[in-house]
């Protein structure tokens, strides 16, 4: 049985540090996926680039001078990011070699994209372990994930956000 782990935080907790700090942490297992983190200009958040884990290709996926569709919130959404850097690494992950699959996050920019929630209810029907961020926040599709019997949700704090990163990379790392 595969471990899924779900991340589960208030904004600004610390979870993508965790992410970013596991894959950083992992010897024996190849981490693929992607992070996400703010854009900020003159000390503004103005939108928001995404990171491959393995490759580190980047791209921005929202800005606030992108037109979208779609928007979520202030932000316009470049779709085409999910498509040419998130979806493929996601999409040829194989357990046979030891992969093991990092989502940060399961947002609603990202999960604008429709071929990025078809990916990921795919994942967790898979034999592939999976980490991945979820808000605290109420949303149908990251609901139903947290509702599953199947996973694990975890939810980090400031008090074991530093703990976090090596208590998940030992688990993942044993043979
Ligand atoms: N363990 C830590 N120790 C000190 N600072 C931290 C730690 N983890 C995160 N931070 C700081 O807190 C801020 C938010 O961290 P991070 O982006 O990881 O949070 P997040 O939960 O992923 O946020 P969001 O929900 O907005 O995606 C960053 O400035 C980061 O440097």
């Amino acid at each position: 049985m595969p471990t899924r782990i779900l991340l589960e935080g208030r904004p600004g907790v610390g979870k993508s540090t965790v992410v970013r700090r596991l894959a950083a942490l992992l010897l024996n297992r190849r981490a693929v996926g992607f992070t996400t983190e703010e854009i900020r200009q003159g000390g503004t958040r103005t939108g928001f680039a995404l990171e491959t884990v393995d490759s580190g290709l980047r791209a921005v996926l929202a800005h606030v001078d992108l037109p979208g569709p779609p928007r979520v919130g202030r932000y316009g959404v470049d779709l085409g990011v999910m498509e040419r850097l998130a979806l493929p690494p996601l999409r040829s992950a194989d357990p046979a070699r030891g992969e093991l699959v990092l989502i940060d996050e399961l947002g609603r920019m990202e999960l604008a994209c429709t071929a990025f929630q078809d990916v990921v209810r795919f994942l967790f029907t898979s034999e592939i372990d999976i980490v991945a961020t979820v808000h605290v926040k109420s949303d149908p599709f990251t609901d139903a994930l947290k509702r599953r019997a199947d996973i694990e949700l975890v939810q980090v704090s400031r008090a074991n956000r530093d703990a976090l990163p090596e208590d998940l990379a030992a688990r993942f790392d044993s043979p």
